[in-house]
């Protein structure tokens, strides 16, 4: 599980000047989303547009800012304080949102998380801020929900985890096949939600009562 977490894969901007990939600068950036409006066929010199570029690239710095964040930092605090609470701890419904690393497009839906503590718990909205830091990369379904868990695996060292992510992909609503009501359901289990059946049958379970299906 741990190969399949990323911690921070590419900061390249001054703190990491060895980065194998140099961030090009808000010029460059804007330079390149000019060469993408007149491929569109607009004019970017067009007043409307004047604006654009900049407008864009601000918002590529939000919808990709997980790549200045590191996810095992933000699970490294936890309460050992509990109570004697000996079960799974589930987060159900995290909207999420994130850009598919093919055509950088969004794929937009829910993730459930459940782990099972040792001694520690984190911290929930920790568990919520990880999904948000490996959605605001470029991504597939498959590999973000692995990396979620392993993250978890790594950080909390607990019985088990459990993610599923459920979504739709834009790449194939708006364009390609055009089938726009399609989920995409990936799920991945560690530890005792991967060898206990029953534990596995719970998780899906309490994501199954929420919706009513
Ligand atoms: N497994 C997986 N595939 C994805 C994900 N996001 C997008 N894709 C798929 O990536 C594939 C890329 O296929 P290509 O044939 O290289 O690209 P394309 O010609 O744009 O493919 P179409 O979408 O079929 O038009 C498509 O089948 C997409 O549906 C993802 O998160 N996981
Ligand atoms: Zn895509």
């Amino acid at each position: 599980m741990d190969a399949i977490v990323e911690r921070m894969p590419r900061r390249d901007d001054d703190s990491n000047k060895d980065s194998a990939v140099k961030r090009p600068t808000q010029e460059e950036a804007e330079a390149a989303v000019r060469t993408l409006i007149a491929w569109a066929g607009d004019d970017p010199a067009r007043e409307g547009l004047l604006d654009t570029p900049k407008r864009v690239v601000k918002a590529y710095r939000e919808f990709f800012r997980g790549y200045e964040e590191d996810p095992i930092e933000v699970l490294s605090r936890t309460f050992e304080d509990i109570g004697g609470y000996d079960d799974i701890v589930m987060l159900r419904d995290i909207d999420m949102n994130s850009h598919c690393e093919h055509h950088m497009i969004p794929f937009i839906g829910k993730a459930h998380i459940a782990y099972f503590p040792t001694e520690r718990v984190v911290g929930i909205s920790k568990l919520a801020r990880v999904v948000e830091i490996y959605a605001r990369r470029l991504q597939t379904q498959e590999t973000m929900t692995g990396q979620i868990a392993g993250a978890i695996d790594v950080a909390l060292k607990p019985k088990g985890v459990a993610v599923m992510i459920e979504a739709v992909h834009q790449c194939m609503s708006l364009r390609g096949v055009q089938k726009p009501n399609v989920a995409t359901v990936t799920t991945q289990f560690t530890g005792e939600f991967k060898t206990n059946p029953a534990l596995q049958a719970r998780f899906l379970e309490l994501i199954r009562m929420n919706s009513g299906k």
